[in-house]
């Protein structure tokens, strides 16, 4: 297996090897004629293939239930791949990954199903030169199958003469604390901790894994990275699409199990959690842990809940066929949390959500407090913002005097956006970096067991709440397609302390004619 160069700077136990797969391995792919696994999961083993990040003589082995001969399971496999036509570098990667990648049909529930997989993983195999071989499982199911598939899986597809199984296992992870700990428990009977990779995909994102080196390997950020400077902090998804034939998924869900308890409970529990002693798994999910356990349940009056109407020529939430009639479904939610240890305490932390907004954005803006006023009159707090997507960016909005003969402060900014900065980089997709760090055997940058856990406990009496398991549901305030959200969510931040710049804000560049 390629590895990684060594560059200045380098974390250093950021580097160290697990048990890392180099050949003889096969990976699985369930759930493989899915919505996923097209999206998503084999471009990106693709992406892998092309850098040489993948084990040497690897094979891809696509299972579902749907009957489909090589041709077709090809054609989906690679039908997300961007440059398809015009660059022969890549349509000669394409057809490599072909030839690597074969389909098995069958059930999940079925024991000789998964004797036949079994089967053809073994004739794969025989042509390897070790007796060693290792078999990663990636789940890209529904979760209504994912334990007879464990099950099945150990029974009749687990290699137990030398070599690695690991599973992948895609969230939802649960519907509340019980359903959670029940699904796991489950898991748990036949693939342990160390077998088991959860992914929730915003832990591979570049902007989410840089939040540990912003903070811990810069003094500054650290030494105003408390509630004696920090007022409040937004974390905020945007999607400008709604939920357009997915709505069957969605309405048993909700946004808040769709984005906020996981995806943005993970990049809060990173930006707040205490210094890691080390880079290793355990030690991070460790202080994660932590960080989480100082947070109470969520409070109903802390809560803005929102549904999508038709504008703007675009359908409404209710109007998607796949919805239930009168659904009273969040497809918006904004919630604030509140950690209590020494250092956040006070601090509100704004976790917002919505589909079908006006544009599609991953922020989080921190809020610094005040500067004392007497030489200074209403001037605009500093904010840090990091951009998670799209067009990733840290940027720090600060006071600068204006050039010339004036003694005016004026907002300005000081930008790293990372297509600027960083000309020659690519950024990894997130399921290219978490399918990697899965083959090195890195759980840093997945959900452990206990992560989950508290993460639900959090969240469980909200959704309860919404559900209407303790009276009648409550009804969200209606937003219309293609707008910034429910027009309270205003009032919703300026409650937790939430200042707008008093001055016009022209970001990036002052014009200083109009001064
Ligand atoms: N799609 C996405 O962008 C994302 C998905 N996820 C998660 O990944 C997992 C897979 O998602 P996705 O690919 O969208 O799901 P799909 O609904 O596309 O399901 C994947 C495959 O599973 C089989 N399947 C579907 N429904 C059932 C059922 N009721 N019983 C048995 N098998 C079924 C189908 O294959 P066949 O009939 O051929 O067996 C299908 O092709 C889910 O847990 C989802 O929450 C997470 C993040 C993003
Ligand atoms: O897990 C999910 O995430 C996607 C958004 O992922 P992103 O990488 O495009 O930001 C969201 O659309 C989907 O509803 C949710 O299930």
């Amino acid at each position: 297996m390629t590895r990684a160069r060594s560059l200045s700077g380098t974390i250093p136990s950021m580097e160290t090897s697990h048990d890392e797969l180099k050949d003889n391995t096969i990976i699985i792919v369930l759930g493989a004629s899915g919505d996923l696994a097209k999206k998503k999961t084999l471009p990106a083993l693709f992406g892998l293939y092309r850098q040489k990040f993948l084990p040497r003589d690897v094979k891809i082995v696509g299972y579902a239930r749907t009957k489909m001969d090589r041709d077709e399971f090809h054609k989906r496999a690679t039908s997300y791949i961007k440059n398809h036509d015009d660059d022969p570098e890549v349509a000669t990667a394409i057809q490599e990954f072909k030839d690597l990648s074969t389909y098995v049909s069958g059930s999940y529930e079925d024991g000789a199903a998964f004797d036949e997989l079994n089967r053809h993983l073994e004739e794969i195999e025989a042509r390897y030169q070790s007796k060693e071989c290792n078999r990663i499982f990636y789940f890209a199911l529904p979760p209504s199958v994912f334990v007879p598939v464990a099950k099945n899986l150990k029974e009749h597809c687990y290699i137990s003469k030398g070599g690695v199984n690991r599973v992948i296992i895609e969230k939802p992870f649960g519907k509340d604390l019980d359903s959670a700990r029940d699904l796991l428990s489950s898991l748990k009977q036949y693939w342990s901790e160390d077998e088991t990779f959860r992914i929730d995909h915003y832990l591979g994102k570049e902007m989410v894994k840089n939040l540990l080196v912003l903070r811990f390997a810069n003094v500054a950020m650290g030494a105003a990275w408390d509630k004696n400077s920090i007022s409040n902090v937004q974390i905020t998804f945007k999607e400008p699409f709604g939920t357009e034939g997915r709505g069957g998924y969605f309405d048993e869900f909700g946004i808040i199990r769709d984005v906020l308890q996981n995806h943005l409970l993970q990049v809060l529990s990173i930006l707040t959690m205490e210094r890691p002693v080390s880079f290793s798994a355990e030690d991070i999910r460790d202080e994660k842990v932590k960080v989480l356990r100082c947070i109470p349940p969520i409070e109903r009056s802390d809560t803005l809940l929102g549904q999508y109407v038709a504008a703007n020529g675009k359908p409404g939430y209710l109007d998607d066929d796949t919805v239930p009639p009168n659904s009273v479904c969040p497809t918006y939610a904004a919630t604030t949390l509140w950690i209590h240890n020494p250092r956040w305490e006070g601090v509100p932390f704004i976790l917002k959500a919505g589909k079908a907004l006006n544009e599609a954005k991953v922020e989080v803006r921190i809020q610094f407090k005040d500067v004392t006023q007497g030489i200074f009159k209403d001037i605009a707090r500093n904010e840090l913002v990091i951009r998670i997507q799209p067009s990733e960016a840290v940027y720090l909005k600060l006071n600068a005097k204006t050039p010339g003969l004036y003694t005016r402060a004026i907002p300005t900014e000081m930008d790293l956006t990372y297509k600027r900065r960083f000309t020659e980089s690519r950024i990894p997709e997130a399921y290219e970096a978490l399918i990697l760090d899965a083959l090195k055997g890195d759980h840093s940058n997945f959900v452990r067991h206990d992560e989950l856990d508290v993460a639900w406990k959090i969240f469980t009496p909200i959704l309860h709440w919404i559900d209407g398991l303790n009276g009648q549901r409550p009804r969200p305030v209606n937003y219309p397609y293609g707008s910034r959200g429910p027009k309270e969510l205003e009032a919703f931040i300026t409650k937790y302390g939430y200042k707008r710049s008093g001055e016009a804000y022209n970001w990036p560049t002052t014009n200083l004619a109009s001064l």
